[in-house]
């Protein structure tokens, strides 16, 4: 899978690359071939002409080399420079071996690639409020890019939202796909594609529920099949999923806005050189973000060096696509709640040492128990939607203990989207390279924290990497030993 990750995605360069160079290889090859025939045919001509000015044509054959050579020509020449390359081929043969590798060791995407990439924008829209004209003039969330669609990847954009049935968002692009092209109306069999994205536009108001617009979009005389179709059938029963109850405040916070109602804790930024010794001479930069939950960015921690040596040994691992933790004790399975790639790394370079050891040094946990860091890497529109990083129910075998706290690790900046958010919290934070956030997912009572649920919103423009390490409760005992009474209560609004 390629969208679901800007490093596979990079991996498709290099597909397209190889495809140049075939495709380069095949012409000069068909062209020598070509050159080859015409020069064969002018020779012939030549002679013929030469045949001809003599009085008539049996002359020329009865002189024996004549006969000769015109006989040689067909059992040989004629074999060996034209029937035979031209029946085999052979640079269309070399062709087909050089792209059959080349999608054999680097793959090639299908539709279902393109399908995940249009559901990537959709979820643009719908959670920075984006229209499709917007972003088809390359205006997004107040930034303008260079880069713009033109009528015909609209029109595909509001084809796959058809397939997928989400129709009102399929009206919109299919509708820019009219107004893009009624400024194109020169080019050769637009009127052809009017009536294809209006044929379109007619089956999306159908489904929509809105019949006679869908009929007044048909031309009588060529879509006649459609109009029957539409007149002999009901449309879809639409699944009107309504908004979770989160994705407001989790939209407003993806967006860099806080929530109005709630009110802010006063927080601080400060150097910490007390914490561990090892901060004495480099003291940690700390900025709290929220207390109680405690949520704390740590500035600083690695250096562009170090996130360099983590990806050249992530790069060595094979990238899954992120998968969610199955309901009821299930396998993991992949969901678009979750639209990334990611490999583990262990602690055993002198890289990954160091982040196992400034991990310790600053949440004050035992790393003992602790998973290896789970390096991940966003694509277009890449996400995870609001989750806890707890286990609760379904604690996996060789768990200890559950994920008492997680250390993220900012890998890269993001030009645009991208934020963690904490919905229940009022907190977002724009992702900065090197720094790490802490938070605890349970209670002092080890009981799971619902306050923590916190998101990865969608990447509008950029690579996001993070690395996440979870530690786990079994061995904490007495670096975060419980109070004298439960804490457990002050999470009991949020569950659910
Ligand atoms: O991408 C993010 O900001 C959050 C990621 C996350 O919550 C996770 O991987 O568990
Ligand atoms: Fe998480």
């Amino acid at each position: 899978e390629f969208y679901s990750s800007i490093d596979s995605m990079q991996d498709l360069v290099k597909v397209e690359e190889n495809l140049i160079n075939a495709t380069r290889l095949y012409l000069e090859a068909q062209q020598k071939q070509l050159y080859i025939y015409s020069r064969f045919i002018q020779q012939i001509k030549q002679e013929q002409k030469s045949a001809r000015t003599l009085p008539n044509l049996d002359e020329y054959l009865e002189h024996p080399l004549h006969s000769f050579r015109f006989l040689k020509r067909f059992v040989y020449d004629w074999d060996t420079l034209i029937l035979g390359p031209i029946v085999n081929n052979n640079p269309r043969e070399e062709f087909q071996h050089s792209v059959n590798d080349l999608f054999e060791n680097l793959g090639y995407p299908n539709s279902s690639e393109v399908q995940g990439a249009v559901k990537g924008l959709a979820r643009l829209q719908k959670v920075y409020n984006l229209t499709a004209s917007h972003l088809a003039d390359g205006a997004i969330h107040g930034l303008l890019y260079e880069s713009q669609l033109d009528w015909s990847d609209c029109y595909e954009i509001g084809v796959q939202l058809f397939d997928i049935g989400d129709y009102s968002k399929s009206e919109e692009w299919l509708e820019e796909a009219l107004i893009l092209l009624e400024e194109n109306l020169e080019m050769d069999h637009s009127d052809l594609y009017v009536s294809d994205i209006r044929e379109y536009l007619a089956l999306v108001n159908f489904e929509l529920g809105h019949s006679n617009r869908a009929k007044s979009l048909l031309n009588e005389n060529s879509a006649q099949l459609t109009l029957k179709y539409l007149e002999n059938s009901r449309s879809r029963e639409i699944l009107e999923e309504g908004d979770f109850p989160w994705f407001a405040n989790y939209s407003r916070l993806c967006q860099g806005k806080r929530l109005p109602e709630k009110q802010d804790n006063i927080l601080k930024c400060y150097l910490d050189g007390k914490r561990h010794a090892f901060f004495t001479l480099a003291p940690l930069k700390v900025e709290q973000v929220h207390l109680d939950p405690d949520i704390t960015v740590y500035h600083g921690v690695l250096s562009s060096k170090q996130i360099s040596s983590i990806f050249t040994e992530s790069n060595k691992k094979e990238r899954i696509r992120s998968g969610v933790a199955g309901e009821n004790g299930e396998d993991r399975t992949v969901k678009d709640i979750r639209v990334s790639q990611q490999t583990w790394l262990n602690y055993s370079t002198p890289t990954m040492q160091y982040v196992n050891r400034i991990n310790e040094y600053i949440c004050g946990l035992t790393m003992r128990g602790a998973e290896e860091m789970q390096v991940a890497n966003y694509g277009v529109g890449g996400q995870y939607e609001p989750h806890p990083d707890y286990f609760e129910f379904d604690l996996p075998p060789d768990f200890d203990g559950d994920r008492i706290s997680t250390s993220m690790f900012y890998l890269s900046n993001v030009q645009q989207g991208g934020y963690t958010v904490f919905p229940n919290l009022n907190v977002f934070l724009p992702p900065v390279k090197g720094s790490m956030v802490l938070w605890h997912n349970l209670h002092y009572s080890l009981d799971v924290d619902a306050r923590t649920w916190h998101a990865g919103c969608p990447v509008i423009v950029g690579s996001k990497k993070i690395g996440n390490i979870w530690m786990h409760s079994g061995s904490q005992t007495f670096r975060r030993p419980c109070h004298l009474i439960s804490d457990r209560h002050k999470s009991l609004a949020y569950r659910n």
